[in-house]
């Protein structure tokens, strides 16, 4: 049976960073099978968005269901613990998401090679790739992907690309802000700068310097 129900969806979410607000009146849907791409300028709140989906800050304003353990991040800074080995880092974030097994992470981000070195000692291509295998070892539904090709060579990112191509085919999906094709389509496409928030009204400005 094909599940007909939206892994994510929001009504009006406004979001905010450092008390400022940023987007409003978002409204998403995001089905199993699905991919959405995030575009925006630096600084329009591609980060936030994501960070307020994945329930890391409150929205400001508007609903939000999802289902939290459906959700996994993989953010700007990659989680990698530095002192322990490849294959460690895998198996301690199977043990946090309570899934078994490192093998397909590895093999699907060419990391087998690598399974014994510190993670200190990689470069930033490969602690990217070891990031980005967490996705596959956490065995959520629902990616949450902050530039996940940053350091990332054209081979590397191919591997990205038919990964998250794996993960949609099998009933996943994934909310991707990045600047980069990535060969997905069909696939949408958000400019997050379309709802950005209204500045301040004057009142609320002056208010700030009485
Ligand atoms: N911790 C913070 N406290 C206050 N403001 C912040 C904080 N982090 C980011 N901001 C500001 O929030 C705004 C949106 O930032 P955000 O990182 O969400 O944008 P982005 O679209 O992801 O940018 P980029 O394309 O550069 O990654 C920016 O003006 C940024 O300076």
């Amino acid at each position: 049976m094909s599940d007909t129900r939206p892994l994510l969806e929001t009504r009006a979410l406004s979001v905010g960073r450092g008390g400022v607000g940023l987007l409003e009146g978002v409204d998403l849907r995001i089905m199993p099978g699905s991919a959405l791409v995030l575009r925006g300028p630096n600084g329009s709140g591609k980060t936030s968005l994501l960070r307020t989906l994945a329930g890391l800050q409150p929205p400001r304003d508007g609903t939000l269901e999802a289902e939290p353990d459906d959700i996994v991040l993989a953010g700007h800074l990659d989680g990698v613990k530095p002192t322990l080995s490849v294959a460690e880092n895998l198996r301690f974030w199977a043990e946090i998401f309570g899934t078994s097994g490192i093998e397909q992470a590895l093999r699907t981000f060419d990391l087998d090679r690598l399974r014994d070195r510190m993670a200190a000692s990689l470069s930033a291509g490969q602690k990217r790739r070891l990031g980005l295998a967490r996705l596959i070892v956490a065995g959520r539904k629902l990616w949450l992907l902050d530039e996940p090709t940053v350091s990332l060579d054209q081979e590397a990112t191919g591997l990205f690309a038919s990964a998250v191509r794996a993960h949609l085919d099998q009933g996943g999906a994934a909310i991707i802000a990045t600047h980069i094709d990535l060969g997905l389509a069909p696939i949408e496409h958000m400019d997050v700068s379309r709802y950005r928030a209204a500045p301040p009204a004057p009142d609320d400005f002056d208010e700030a310097f009485a």
